[in-house]
């Protein structure tokens, strides 16, 4: 762990991509004869990517090439200790993104990880293993026209990526959950002292408790214990380590590039005067002057997240013509919905002092104690193999007769949630930007999600280079929620609960003081979806049903882009679904189709 002897990626493009001087990067500039050549080039090697790059390789007759921007996971400890996400953000494998100023936000630029790494944010997110409620799937089916992709089209893919290892302390019936997939799930041994008196909390104003929230039931409704992807040895299983095993990376016909960024796609325009993917181009960083090159000879994929999907599509002619047009980018396919259609979930956070034993702040001293970082070296154990995000609820604030007359039912059915409270290990207030300032203190902090927002924003680019980071307007905040009541009834009937402190006098805040307090305080939950969704053209759809970009042949897309609709729940397990039932498809079509040339 501390010095792996095995890391994945080859660091030298040189040995798998040819090499260009002084070029240009413009669409006139786009020579591919002679170049280095693969059957398939997967962009970007994150949680959907290093699924397709592994699920296609177990074809030996195909060539496959997966490019990642950022290096291995395996490198970067804080990566392999569960405990330790929160200090991934703003580090060296995040790419420092943040909104533009949010105007239903107090005007604040709220900061965007992702994750500039082997397995993306898989790598760095905080290992909550959700899969969303079935409605949310058949509602994709349904209402967005994404057909082949309802609960029943994906349910045998969370299965076939899982290895569920059962609990003796938290019994659940084990058929919903795979046992042969690679990606191992599990409940963490260690439970901390938050766990007992959020249950009691919660059960005691009628939230009832459901031992296994990923069943696929009619009504995600409930508290629970949070599954978690972490492995028998208390390691982080993100999407890389569970799927780009040495084994896997040893296959012939897969290669890995790390640390190299795709900056643009090459399409050349075909007989019929159409334009068709045929191959990308990558570079090490923004001042080097030799780019390089490769060939794509069935597909390219690109899996680049929800953020830079769409950027990089951009940057490659295909997107509104009017925006490619002002930054001087020549278009290949005028496509409005690439970037279009940005949803994210928001949390709004609530700390409150706890009776003496049941707080949390202990796990937030500045420095990991070396006892503790030694117990979970040698044994995977403790509070350091944990994500210590113990315990969920998901409810419906439609339920409450006072709600239902303010708000209008965005669920996916009325059996489904449109809020989750969280429990978390710091001071809420201070995710991804300092560490909590009193680790001594007795204290909780829940984060209150909403899960069913209508606020939609975009991605754009800020100009034609493609090392400029996009420009995310999230425009969060056009609808009213109030979970936050339910969280003050939760912890005030805990059992634990001593008193207020952020904000202060919580339950007696008016309606506009807490959409005030909102405004002032809700943050990104890490969720951003749906910026080049599935779906009819004429309606924003930017891909097909086999995830194929419209008017361009040979070019797919697979992440978090393609969701027509942010789910009711954490993202990284359906976006692993979803690359596991594309790979599927490829392989089947790639099975009985002639290669192209
Ligand atoms: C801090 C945080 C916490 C989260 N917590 C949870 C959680 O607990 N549970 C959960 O289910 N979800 C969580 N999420 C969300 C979830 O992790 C993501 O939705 C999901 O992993 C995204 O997968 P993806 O394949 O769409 O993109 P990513 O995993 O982000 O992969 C994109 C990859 O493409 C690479 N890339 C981008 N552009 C280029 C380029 N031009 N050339 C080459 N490579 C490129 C990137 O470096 C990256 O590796 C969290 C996310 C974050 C950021």
């Amino acid at each position: 762990t501390l010095c792996p002897a095995f890391l994945p990626g080859e660091p030298n493009p040189a040995l798998l991509a040819t090499p260009f001087e002084n070029i240009t990067s413009q669409p006139e500039d786009d020579n591919l004869t002679n170049i280095q050549e693969y059957d398939v080039v997967i962009i970007g090697g994150g949680t959907a990517g290093c699924v397709l790059a592994s699920r296609l390789s177990e074809n030996p007759n195909l060539q496959v090439l997966l490019i990642e921007a950022g290096k291995s996971d395996l490198a970067i400890l804080n990566s392999r200790i569960p405990a330790c996400h929160s200090r991934l953000i703003a580090s060296a494998v995040d790419y420092n993104l943040k909104t533009v100023p949010e105007t239903n936000m107090h005007n604040r630029e709220i900061r965007w990880p992702q994750g500039k790494i082997l397995g993306g944010c898989s790598s760095i997110n905080a290992l909550v293993y959700h899969r969303g409620a079935a409605a949310d799937y058949d509602e994709w089916a349904e209402k967005y026209g994404a057909h082949g992709w309802a609960w029943k089209d994906l349910e045998p893919y969370f299965r076939k990526a899982e290895n569920f290892t059962p609990s003796s302390n938290w019994p659940i019936d084990k058929k919903g959950h795979g046992r042969d997939g690679p990606w191992q799930i599990s409940y963490p041994s260690y439970t901390s002292s938050i766990l007992p008196p959020f249950i009691s909390g919660c059960n005691s104003i009628g939230i009832p408790i459901v031992p296994d929230i990923n069943h696929g039931q009619t009504g995600m409704i409930g508290v629970t214990r949070v599954q978690t992807f972490i492995d028998s040895d208390g390691r982080r299983s993100s999407a890389a380590t569970a799927y780009l095993t040495e084994d896997v990376c040893r296959r012939k016909n897969l290669k890995i590039s790390v640390g190299m960024t795709v900056t643009r796609i090459i399409t050349h325009t075909a007989a019929d005067g159409k334009p068709v993917a045929r191959g990308v181009e990558l570079a090490s960083g923004p001042h080097v002057p030799i780019r390089y090159r490769v060939k794509a000879t069935r597909d390219i994929i690109v899996a680049c997240g929800a953020v830079h999907t769409p950027q990089l599509l951009k940057l490659s002619g295909i997107g509104s013509e009017s925006e490619l047009t002002r930054h001087d980018i020549k278009v290949v396919k005028d496509l409005p919905g690439v970037g279009a259609n940005l949803q994210d979930h928001l949390f709004i956070p609530l700390t409150v002092n706890s009776i003496k034993g049941t707080g949390v702040g202990y796990t937030r001293k500045p420095r990991v104690p070396l006892k503790w970082f030694i117990r979970w070296l040698l044994h995977g154990s403790g509070m350091l193999g944990s994500n210590l995000i113990q315990v969920a609820a998901w409810l419906r604030s439609y339920d409450d007769p006072e709600m239902a007359n303010k708000i209008e039912d965005l669920t996916s059915s009325p059996y489904e949630p449109d809020i989750e409270i969280i429990t978390v290990v710091s001071s809420a207030r201070n995710i991804g930007q300092t560490r909590a300032t009193n680790h001594l203190t007795d204290y909780w902090s829940l984060l209150q999600i909403l899960l069913r927002p209508s606020s939609i924003g975009s991605i754009a680019v800020a100009d034609n280079n493609p090392f400029t980071p996009p420009v995310i307007c999230a425009n969060y905040f056009n609808t009213e929620h109030d979970p936050f009541k339910k969280s003050c009834d939760i912890v005030k009937s805990s059992g634990a609960f001593v008193s207020w402190e952020l904000p202060k006098r919580a339950d007696e805040l008016s309606d506009d003081e807490i959409l005030e307090y909102l405004k002032d305080s809700a943050n990104t939950c890490y969720h951003p979806c749906g910026t080049a969704k599935i779906g009819a053209e004429d309606d924003g759809g930017v891909v097909d049903t086999s995830l194929s970009v419209y008017g361009v042949p040979h070019l797919r897309v697979c992440d978090a882009s393609v969701m027509p609709r942010i789910i009711s729940g954490h993202t990284c397990a359906p976006i692993i679904a979803i690359a596991e039932k594309l790979a599927d498809m490829l392989k089947g079509e790639y099975g009985t189709t002639d290669k192209r040339n």
